[in-house]
């Protein structure tokens, strides 16, 4: 997308928000959405149908430090769960018309598939990644691997004719690498960056800073690291197949929601790796961890909505949706000024 393009849809945006039947800006932050989602599919008639949610999951290496509250075989036990769209974000998905599945990107523990409505994919090329504190999460050829994994399901919902897709994220310390992730390349202090994830206690929550510090060293000190770099460095599975998935689906034009911590993390490595994908996101939530809100402003973006969230799945995004479909009914639907009757 041009700077002249978005000029010249951000203008036409304003002029048909500004003639529906309404004192102008009197739906507030609805009309800024709707103007956002415009922009994001280059039309005044945005669609947020057909629409699909896909889950990426993986394993940590870096569990072995204690950084999480959880043992790594949840992964697998949540995914089973995905499977038969019984966790939040699946039921969340079926209750919103919005399409859902899941992709193994390097579980330790490899499921099997399950005959469901839900799609599985077994697309796990590595069980889970190395401990980042101390040596390379994965290889280039593993990353570039599971990128393309994102790209492929960014493909198969453009082509299954969706205009909005969700990603999603499974993965027991997973908080660890978009901590590291979210420190190193939008150059987020990791004492601000640092959370207790999916509920770790004090003690374990100073051990995960020390963590996360200690990672950030190391990569800073192997010297001009690109994004790529970062991604195989610290990177999670799961992680550089959702950045793989936004960066395709930014190219192939569609809406992209984000979900919370990780999936910006994802955002910022899809963004450092290809230029311009943020043109087609729009932030559905903040979440509980401390370093969102700083991460999402790294992309220049701001939440639709503050739960307190900090499940991840996609959850935060799912539940953003009903308002992004509002502000499309708005600007499709509403009558404009010029059809109210003359004095
Ligand atoms: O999305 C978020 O903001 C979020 C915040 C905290 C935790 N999570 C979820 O919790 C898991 C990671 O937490 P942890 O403590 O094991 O690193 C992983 O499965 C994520 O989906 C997700
Ligand atoms: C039960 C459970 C469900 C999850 N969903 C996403 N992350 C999760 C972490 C746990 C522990």
């Amino acid at each position: 997308m041009t700077d002249a393009v978005i000029h010249d849809c951000n203008d036409l945006v304003r002029d048909r928000l500004n003639r529906l039947c309404k004192p102008p800006g009197s739906l507030g932050d609805l009309e800024s959405l709707a103007h956002r989602l415009c922009t994001t599919q280059q039309t005044l008639t945005p669609k947020t149908t057909p629409r699909r949610t896909v889950v990426f999951a993986a394993d940590h290496g870096v569990t072995r430090e204690g950084v999480t509250a959880w043992p790594s075989e949840v992964t697998a036990s949540v995914v089973r769960l995905m499977q038969q769209q019984r966790t939040a974000s699946g039921v969340f998905a079926r209750a919103l018309q919005c399409g859902y599945e899941v992709a193994d990107v390097g579980l330790l523990h490899p499921v099997e598939s399950v005959s469901s409505s839900v799609r599985f994919f077994n697309a796990a090329k590595r069980r889970g990644t190395g401990n980042l504190r101390c040596e390379p999460a994965m290889s280039e050829d593993e990353f570039d691997y599971v990128w393309q994994v994102g790209g492929k399901r960014a493909e198969a919902a453009a082509s299954d004719g969706c205009h909005l897709v969700v990603g999603g994220e499974m993965g027991i310390g997973n908080t660890t690498s978009a901590s590291c992730m979210i420190g190193l390349l939008a150059d987020v202090d990791a004492s601000q960056v640092v959370g207790r994830g999916a509920g770790i206690d004090d003690e374990g929550l100073v051990r995960k800073r020390g963590v996360v510090c200690d990672a950030i060293d190391r990569v800073r000190s192997l010297g001009g690291t690109d994004a790529k770099q970062v991604g195989c460095q610290v990177g999670g599975l799961e992680i550089v197949a959702l950045a793989g998935f936004y960066a395709r689906a930014a190219e192939l034009g569609l809406t992209i929601v984000l979900d919370g911590f990780i999936a910006t993390a994802a955002a910022i490595l899809a963004e450092s790796i290809c230029q311009g994908s943020v043109q087609r996101m729009i932030a559905g939530h903040c979440s509980a961890e401390p370093g969102h809100r700083a991460a999402l402003s790294h992309l220049g973006l701001s939440p639709l909505l503050d739960l307190n969230f900090r499940l991840g799945e996609a959850t935060g995004a799912l539940t953003a949706l009903p308002l992004i479909d509002l502000a499309a009914a708005m600007i499709n639907d509403m009558a404009t000024l010029d059809d109210l009757e003359k004095p």
